[in-house]
């Protein structure tokens, strides 16, 4: 059984805890939580799961995975580590990876240890195919996101844009993933991961939308190369917890966990 630690317990990391049951068939449970404030942890995973702030304690667990889902300074913070003491890292800060030298220490520290950092779809479709598709030549990927106003409180959006009476769709970025990945780290980390498996972080068009016409998280994904054309676009739901997050991201992770040991992998 997988020994997983989990670096923050917010929207993700909460619904992620949901499916470490039998029902589920995850051959793994959460060993280790590392939170800042443990005491706010009123009801942990499991009884036996180790609830800390303390980075040693964490990770003297024996982690076989290290899940990420505490923001892009966490990956600046534990990424190398958690490589480091001999776990696979699973990350969905992904736009942390727009600092190149962090990417370069992770790419080190998983070579040295001969372990993996695992970026999944998470809220976003068609990485399978644009990464494959990279192994030839790529004309253009382009992404377009959209989320209604309730997604957009507490950024620099609200300046921007009264999200009380806004009616139309407003574009509030238009421009190239590094940029994008930088400006929403809680918002756009798809960007970041959309790049990673095509262009790059300066190639990948992105454009980003508050809009009050709809009510799910939306992502739409265009892309053309040597191998055709490809459009996808996902709705996804939003978290009850956090309306910037989406439920299909945790669900992204337990198939990541599910991977590490299965016998047969599926759409990678
Ligand atoms: N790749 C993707 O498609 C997506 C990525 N994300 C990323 O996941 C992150 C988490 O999302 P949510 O769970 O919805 O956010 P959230 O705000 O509900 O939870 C984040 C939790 O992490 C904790 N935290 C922050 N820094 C920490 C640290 N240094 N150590 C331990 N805990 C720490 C916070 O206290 C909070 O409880 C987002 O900030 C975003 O970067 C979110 C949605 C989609
Ligand atoms: O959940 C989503 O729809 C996307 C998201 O927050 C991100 O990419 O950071």
């Amino acid at each position: 059984m997988l020994k997983v630690g989990l670096i923050g317990y917010g929207a993700i990391g909460k619904d992620l805890a949901t499916y470490f049951d039998r029902e589920h068939g995850l051959n793994a449970k959460i060993t280790g939580i590392l939170v800042r404030s443990p005491e706010k942890i009123s009801i942990p995973p499991n009884e036996r799961c180790v609830i800390t702030n303390e980075e040693d304690t964490f990770f003297s667990l024996g982690l076989d995975v290290v899940v990420e889902a505490a923001g892009h300074q966490s990956v600046q913070q534990y990424g190398v580590m958690a490589l480091a003491k001999g776990a696979h890292l699973v990350i969905v800060s992904v736009g942390a990876l727009t600092d190149d030298e962090l990417f370069s220490s992770l790419k080190e520290a998983a070579v040295a240890s001969k372990k993996q950092l695992i970026i999944p779809s998470a809220a976003i479709a068609g990485l399978d195919r644009i990464n494959a598709a990279s192994n030839h030549t790529l004309e253009e990927v382009k992404l377009v996101s959209r989320k209604p106003p309730r997604a957009w409180y507490g950024t620099f959006v609200e300046e921007k844009v009264d999200l009380k009476t806004i009616k139309e769709p407003f574009c509030v970025f238009d421009g190239y993933a590094r940029e994008s990945a930088k400006l929403f780290p809680e918002s756009v980390n798809v960007s970041a991961a959309l790049s990673l498996a095509g262009m790059g972080f300066d190639q990948t068009k992105v454009q980003v939308f508050v809009d009050p016409t709809i009510e799910k998280n939306s992502h739409e994904v265009t892309a053309k190369g040597h191998f055709g054309e490809v459009s996808v676009k996902v709705q996804n739901t939003p978290l009850l917890d956090n309306p910037k997050s989406s439920y299909i991201v945790s669900m992204s992770i337990v198939k990541a966990l599910k991977n590490l040991s299965a016998p047969v992998v599926i759409g990678v």
